[in-house]
């Protein structure tokens, strides 16, 4: 058991500000981190005031602005890795609040590959570690599990067609009698490699992003959490080891009281942010060490990281803030929380068990062999008939036993049952021929026509005790072998069942609807595998393109028009140009790579004639020399394709970050495109859905995301990537607003403000200039006409 308090870390997101309020120190002596953030007193709160000038916090690491993912992976997971691989459990959470980079952190920037966050990282360290360590047998699973509103959502379901949050499976919390909780469907999907691990996550980032809508920004206002599950054992032992690692992603942190909202919408935010105020309720109660009772079951999210906090886990929070003067408040309340985090103490015990099913396999085997090894010593092979040679060799034993009036004689036919119980049986029929003397007596054929001694009342009646104890004996064994018959069919009929599973898994998708592990299944064949992955991914795609289509086939003309223009802009946008020249570039490379790759194998081929040859020794020495050359494309061979695989790795990697780009290019469009409407500057007309859609929606966006008039005005994305230091766009401009609106191509009120905001247009440029020019003739002349009136 491993007892360790939580660790806590901070990370200080980029800023292009100098802010000048904050400082990070090292405590040589307790190798901590010191955080300081200094508050200068406002004269226009008078001199004399007594608030606080600086405020001091104790990290076991303060992350400055300018660390890169890498460090934080080395320094935050890569131990707790370690410890999952060992059989701990292990979590890692990050808390802050919107916007400070939580997901920047535990899933990874959207921008460049070496922007990956601590999940593909974990992975990716885990496969090698997998690879090296040849003294284990490893199996991985993936869950991914979002929590909205206290509802959990599956997000590994590839069998749901998410538009929206609501759209995704929901998942089922329940309690064992034992107080173990159960995700119910919760999928958990195997994964044999990293690629099949990178492409779940994939798949649950795309469903996160396909299920926000402008509406609900779900990540924000989520929790998710990511969770690898490891089985691990040595060859042939029956001892399993089964740990977990979740990676948590909380919602914002801000308090509900800043954004100042009133009513329906206050009750709505105070729900949203329930769940983070129950788990500083369990925080506050772990480090309380008196309290008695921990209020997990208060919210689903605490009911889940129930082991995560004071409980068989090793756990690390990383708390992420911002350090720009309107951020400073909340970035003081993240490090409070962490203080009291770091005083929560956890017990983290080795999880092994032993594997029943193994267990019976392993008896079975000892069972077999000792069978065998006494066919070995006894030289023959035993059935459960006696043969007929045995019979007469026994038969010849009792009569010898019967005539031999010793009474201390003794019967010894040796340890095998069947003899014996031939013995019983032999007996028990003789006593009962004595007890009905009428009935014909059946002889033996070597056991002499011997009525036997005259026997005294007394020695029959201890005869019949010896008897007696005998049928008891025999009953016994009777009994112990039918349960040990019954128990082998039982163990046929699992071994049957399991082998049932297999084949139902192979021929079923990569998918369980279990929250508990059963045995993995043997496994399956790679064709079978690629066929399954292939086919996850089509799903994906097709589902991406269904949920762009959709998306379109809803606009309106003008939209339309307005989105491909946006959506020309958005593809020209630095870091997605850049993305897609890095993809080019990496794709060239693999090709140039795999040809490399070919050309290794087939001078390998080649070669391994003349190794043959060496091998029967008939080797000159150009053939010598040729031997040593194949060592060397060997060794380039190992080299080129250990860098293909990571560069495979970071080709898909490019493509989900571009296809999440593509999703989130349609989020800002929709964004800009309500707030135009709402500010009536965009001139497409509406569809009916559009325009009820269209009330109501922001200020209720707004609220979600609790700032209230902190941010009013602002859409989300502004006010997310409005303090992005790689912010690509100008804050006070619409979040990607296309260019296209400054080359006026969007018809409409930018060109003639005093269009009146009543009169549809129907998106086409042509037609609407027609309007237009026939709205302002009429104007004009209503305008001379009350001139002439006048
Ligand atoms: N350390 C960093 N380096 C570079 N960019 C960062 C860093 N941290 C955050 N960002 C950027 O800041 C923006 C907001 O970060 P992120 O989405 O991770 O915040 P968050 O805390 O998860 O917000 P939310 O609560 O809304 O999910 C993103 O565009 C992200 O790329």
């Amino acid at each position: 058991m491993v007892k360790q308090t939580i660790q806590i870390f901070c990370r200080v997101k980029p800023t292009r500000l100098k802010t000048g309020i904050y400082s990070v120190e090292e405590d040589e002596n307790t190798t901590k981190s010191n955080l300081e953030f200094i508050l200068p007193k406002d004269s226009t709160e008078g001199y004399i005031n007594n608030k606080k000038e600086s405020y001091n916090f104790f990290f076991q690491r303060v992350f400055d602005q300018q660390v890169k993912q890498d460090d934080v992976f080395e320094h935050v997971a890569q131990g707790v890795v370690d410890n999952v691989l060992s059989g701990y459990n292990g979590t890692i959470f990050a808390y802050g609040q919107t916007g400070s980079g939580k997901t920047f952190t535990i899933t990874g920037g959207v921008e460049k590959y070496a922007d990956r966050g601590i999940i593909p990282r974990a992975l990716s360290y885990m496969f090698k570690k997998f690879e090296e360590d040849k003294d284990h047998l490893y199996t991985t699973e993936i869950s991914y599990l979002e929590i909205y509103n206290e509802n959990g959502y599956d997000l590994l379901d590839p069998r749901h067609e998410a538009t929206k949050l609501e759209d995704l499976p929901k998942v089922a919390l329940m309690e064992d009698p034992d107080q173990n909780i159960h995700l119910r469907n919760l999928s958990l999907l195997p994964a044999q490699n990293e690629e099949e691990a990178l492409n779940h996550l994939f798949l649950g980032d795309t469903n996160r992003m396909i299920a926000e809508t402008p509406m609900n920004q779900a990540s924000t206002r989520s929790h998710c959490i990511f969770t690898i599950h490891v089985t691990s054992r040595e060859p042939g032992s029956a001892t399993i080891k089964r740990s977990k690692l979740h990676l948590v992603d909380l919602a914002g942190s801000e308090r509900v009281s800043k954004s100042q909202v009133g009513g329906q919408l206050l009750t709505e935010a105070k729900y949203i942010n329930l769940s983070l105020h129950f788990l500083e309720q369990v925080i506050v109660a772990l480090s309380e060490k008196k309290r008695q009772h921990i209020p997990y079951r208060n919210s689903m999210m605490t009911s889940v990281l129930r082991d995560s906090l004071g409980g068989n886990c090793m756990t690390t929070m990383i708390a992420t803030v911002a350090v720009d003067k309107k951020n400073l408040d909340e970035s003081i309340s993240t490090c409070r929380f962490a203080q009291r985090v770091a005083m929560i103490k956890n017990e983290a015990t080795l999880n092994e068990e032993l594997d029943p099913k193994l267990m019976i396999i392993r008896l079975k085997k000892e069972v077999q062999g000792l069978k065998d090894e006494l066919a070995l010593v006894t030289g023959d092979v035993r059935t459960d008939q006696l043969t007929q040679e045995e019979l007469e060799r026994l038969n010849e034993l009792i009569g010898i036993y019967l005539a031999d009036d010793d009474l201390e004689a003794t019967l010894d036919v040796g340890g095998d049952t069947r003899k014996i119980q031939y013995c019983y049986n032999f007996l028990k029929k003789k006593i009962k021929e004595r007890k009905e003397p009428d009935e014909k007596v059946e002889t033996v054929q070597h056991v002499p026509q011997d009525d036997g001694p005259t026997l005294s009342p007394t020695e029959v009646q201890r005869l019949r005790e010896i008897l007696q104890q005998r049928d008891n004996e025999i009953s016994i064994l009777v009994t112990m072998l039918k349960k040990e018959r019954k128990r082998a069919l039982n163990a046929e009929n699992n071994v049957v069942e399991s082998a049932r599973k297999v084949q139902t898994l192979v021929e079923s998708p990569p998918y369980r609807k279990e929250t508990y592990s059963v045995p993995k299944p043997e496994p399956t064949t790679r064709k079978s595998r690629i066929k399954d992955i292939t086919l996850l991914w089509i799903q994906k795609y097709f589902k991406l393109n269904k949920y762009m289509n959709e998306k379109n086939v809803e606009m309106s003309a003008g939209r339309q028009e307005a989105f491909e223009l946006y959506k020309r802009d958005y593809t020209e946008s630095e870091g997605i140009v850049e993305q897609k020249e890095l993809l080019k570039h990496r794709y060239e490379e693999a090709k140039k790579l795999g040809q490399e790759i070919n050309d290794s194998r087939n001078e390998n081929a080649r070669c391994s004639i003349v190794q043959h040859r060496a091998q029967a020794l008939l080797v000159n020495e150009r053939e010598q020399a040729t031997i040593h050359a194949m060592e060397d494309i060997k060794a380039r061979y190992k080299v080129s394709f250990n860098r293909l695989k990571a560069m495979k790795a970071e080709i898909d990697h490019l493509h989900h970050l571009l296809d999440k780009s593509r999703v989130q290019m349609q989020h800002d469009f929709d964004q800009w495109w309500e707030s135009q409407t709402r500010n009536g500057h965009a001139t497409g007309s509406l569809s009916p859905r559009e325009s009820s859609l269209k009330t109501g929606k922001n200020a209720l966006t707004d609220l979600r995301h609790g700032h209230g008039d902190r941010y009013a005005g602002e859409t989300v994305a502004q006010r997310r990537q409005g303090s992005d230091a790689n912010y690509r766009y100008s804050p006070g401009r619409p979040p990607s607003a296309p260019r296209s609106e400054q080359r006026k191509v969007m018809s409409g009120s930018s060109d003639n403000p005093s269009r009146p905001h009543n009169i549809p247009l129907t998106g086409d440029k042509e037609t609407d200039a027609d309007i237009m020019a026939f709205i302002k003739a009429r104007e004009t002349l209503m305008q001379q006409q009350c001139k002439a009136l006048n």
